[in-house]
């Protein structure tokens, strides 16, 4: 793939642009099984790869420039914003949004964020689209000043773009490089987004965490699924379960299936999903899943999903001292998952296999099923 962005040398984020896919994907197996190491019993599955463009299913926009020429893209080196609605990692019906977003600016006079002076108002518009095609947008501003003029607009923007279905303001007062801040404010009745995986339909709300790449993600669910289904636990825990991808796939009559995540959004959502496929078996609660794991009685199987740092000692201390046979560990960070593995020898990584969840880029998702020694 090429980016006329990247060759300009005004985006430098897909590290990887300009190589053949097939050497990156290669390139992802061999880093991964450098930081596994040498394992007898350890069988690699065939990578699973999907579109190598259009593949980002949520845009993080910051906004820059100025309220009648705003910018939908990153800021450079001096805080300026750089352009980038012709980023090609963007489905072209997502990317279709980005004209009228950057008019609404303009019409309901949002000042964006103006980082090197602090003054300014939008900082960024975050835009989830779901296999169906409906969007999900986010106004992060750094005050509600804005928010009456947002709302009087508002009728504007969804008959310009019918496929609006979510839109939320989220408040940031700090001056901090994160992307959204922890309040939020519903500006439409609908509250969740209806992401569509493996005909499972997971709800997502504004402060969930949902993967990158829709595609991937639900080979990255299946392939757990049918792992789950080849050992036929009783017991199963999905720990960091966001909005319940994995639970709700491995879910099973005769199966009690629980999903933990701090998230109280992400398991109002999930719980949601599972209600609406009258699931009875599984159960979601909201909270720290070493806490969790710490105070219950071990299930047969778990299933862990981490953000980057890993699992982290104590968790992985307390599944090796358990009784627990087979974890299936899914992780984006190849180095922190090695990390974890050390600290329980007694749970040997019997299958992995790297899914391509971030075309372009170093990064990559990998799933592991560990089996008890
Ligand atoms: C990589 S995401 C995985 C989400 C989910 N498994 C999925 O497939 O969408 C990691 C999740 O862990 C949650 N999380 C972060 N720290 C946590 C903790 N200490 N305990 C439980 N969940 C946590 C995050 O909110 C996020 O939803």
């Amino acid at each position: 793939m090429r980016c006329a962005y990247f060759d300009a040398g005004v985006c430098r984020s897909c590290t990887w642009m300009g190589r053949p896919h097939g050497e990156q994907v290669a390139d992802k197996e061999r880093h991964c099984a450098t930081l596994l190491g040498e394992r007898a019993d350890l069988v690699w599955l065939p990578p699973v790869t999907g579109r190598e463009s259009g593949y980002r299913n949520k845009a993080k926009m910051v906004v820059g420039g100025t309220v009648e020429h705003p910018t939908l893209g990153i800021l450079d080196g001096t805080g300026q914003g750089v352009d980038l609605q012709g980023c090609g990692l963007y489905p072209g019906s997502l990317a279709a949004t980005f004209p009228v977003l950057a008019a609404f600016v303009t019409r309901a006079r949002l000042t964006p964020y103006d980082v090197p002076a602090r003054t300014g108002e939008l900082k960024n518009l975050l835009v989830t689209q779901s296999p169906d095609g409906e969007v999900m947008l986010r106004f992060v501003l750094r005050s509600q000043e804005p928010v009456a003029r947002i709302r009087k607009h508002l009728p504007w923007l969804l008959e310009t773009l019918p496929q609006l279905r979510v839109v939320s303001v989220n408040l940031l007062p700090d001056h901090k490089a994160v992307l959204e801040g922890d309040r939020e404010i519903l500006l439409t009745d609908t509250q969740t987004l209806r992401m569509r995986v493996n005909g499972i339909d997971l709800h997502l709300r504004p402060q969930s965490f949902f993967q990158t790449n829709t595609e991937v993600a639900a080979a990255l669910y299946r392939h757990a699924a049918s792992w789950v289904e080849e050992l036929a636990p009783r017991t199963v825990w999905d720990l960091y379960c966001g909005v319940g991808g994995f639970a709700l796939h491995v879910a099973a009559p005769g199966r009690d299936v629980v999903g933990i995540e701090t998230s109280v959004e992400a398991i109002a959502s999930a719980t949601l999903s599972a209600a609406d496929l009258g699931l009875s078996g599984v159960r979601f609660a909201a909270g720290d899943a070493t806490e969790f794991a710490l105070g219950a009685v071990a299930p047969d199987l778990v299933i862990v999903n981490p953000p980057r740092r890993g699992i982290g000692d104590v968790l992985s201390r307390w599944l090796e001292a358990s009784d627990v046979r087979h974890v299936v560990y899914s992780s984006c960070n190849a180095s922190s998952l090695a990390r974890d593995l050390a600290a329980m020898p007694s749970l040997r990584p019997v299958r992995a296999q790297v899914l391509d969840m971030f075309p372009q880029t170093t990064h990559y998702e990998v799933l592991t099923l560990l089996e008890r020694a």
